[in-house]
């Protein structure tokens, strides 16, 4: 089995702002992570954020070493989370099995070895997606259920943004060195997350829509606030969003996404809201 590693450069605000269409997506967006039998990682430069797909299908996959952490285990000066968005399967780390349901998640510590990920059945693969990032001390493993998670409603109907923010990794569920990472799920109907938007630039964040049908779309909107532009996003497409980014978008129908930030503080409610009026 082999490990496939893309490696992600940052992109400035001046840059990004004279970006094409396929410009701004090569910077930002990371298509095809979830393909069957295989380990595709994307090493974004934002705070070292690194984000993959893992699909088991046949032999079981590994975590062990990626050369682009120039460490001898992936995990050595590192923590992760893993979140299963698709049918169910185990983890394995430092010995220990972590079966995971359809979005389930484990946090692993720094130090754990090497990550082993396995489909119940190869027909409905578990759909494992990592988040990685350097650590600086070594918190618990911690098997994550949906009802851990810590519920936050937020938005309106009539705003189109009803929705109940899931925190998975977070300082009241469980602790972590840098990571935070939650679900976002929406009332029938609402279809905008993050506006009024808002950027924060002491943590970058990574965004995965996923839950849609083939045909829905997202209009996910970047860029600074007074210069944004937009991607087009299918189901299980992921976009980065460095610290001067807005990250908002409006689905054609029906989705959910991960989003998941790394930086320099874990206080989830720590942003600088964007005012309407600065949008252009
Ligand atoms: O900094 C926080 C992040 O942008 C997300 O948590 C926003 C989000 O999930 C939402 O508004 O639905
Ligand atoms: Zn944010």
């Amino acid at each position: 089995m082999t490990i496939s590693v893309s490696v992600r450069q940052v992109v400035g605000p001046q840059d990004a702002a004279r970006r094409n269409t396929q410009g701004l997506r090569d910077g930002f967006v990371i298509e095809a992570m979830f393909q069957p039998g295989q380990v595709n990682l994307t090493y974004s430069h934002l705070d070292r954020m690194i984000v993959g797909g893992v699909v088991p299908t046949g032999e079981k996959l590994e975590i062990g070493h990626v050369a682009e952490t120039g460490t001898g285990q992936f995990l050595e000066r590192r923590e992760a989370a893993i979140i299963n968005i698709g049918g169910a399967g185990t983890v394995s780390v430092g010995g220990r099995n972590y079966p995971l349901g359809f979005q389930e998640a484990v946090y692993v510590g720094m130090g754990e070895g090497t990550l082993g990920f396995a489909s119940d059945d190869p027909a409905e693969p578990a759909l494992f997606y990592v988040l990685s990032a350097p650590a600086h001390r070594t918190c618990p493993t911690v098997h994550i259920t949906r009802d851990m998670a810590k519920k936050v409603h937020l938005g309106s109907a009539e705003e189109c943004n009803a929705r109940t923010i899931n925190q998975y990794v977070h300082p009241d569920v469980c602790e972590s060195c840098q990571l935070l990472v939650g679900l976002t799920m929406f009332e029938p109907g609402s279809v905008w997350n993050t506006m009024p938007a808002h950027v924060h630039d002491r943590r970058m964040e990574v965004y995965l829509y996923f839950d849609m049908q083939e045909a829905t779309r997202i209009f996910h909107f970047l860029g600074e606030p007074g210069e944004t532009r937009h991607v087009v996003l299918k189901n299980r497409e992921a976009v980065l969003s460095p610290g001067w980014s807005i990250h908002s978008g409006a689905g054609t129908g029906r989705y959910a996404f991960i989003w998941a930030m790394a930086g320099d503080n874990m206080s989830f409610t720590d942003m600088d809201k964007v005012p309407m009026e600065s949008l252009r």
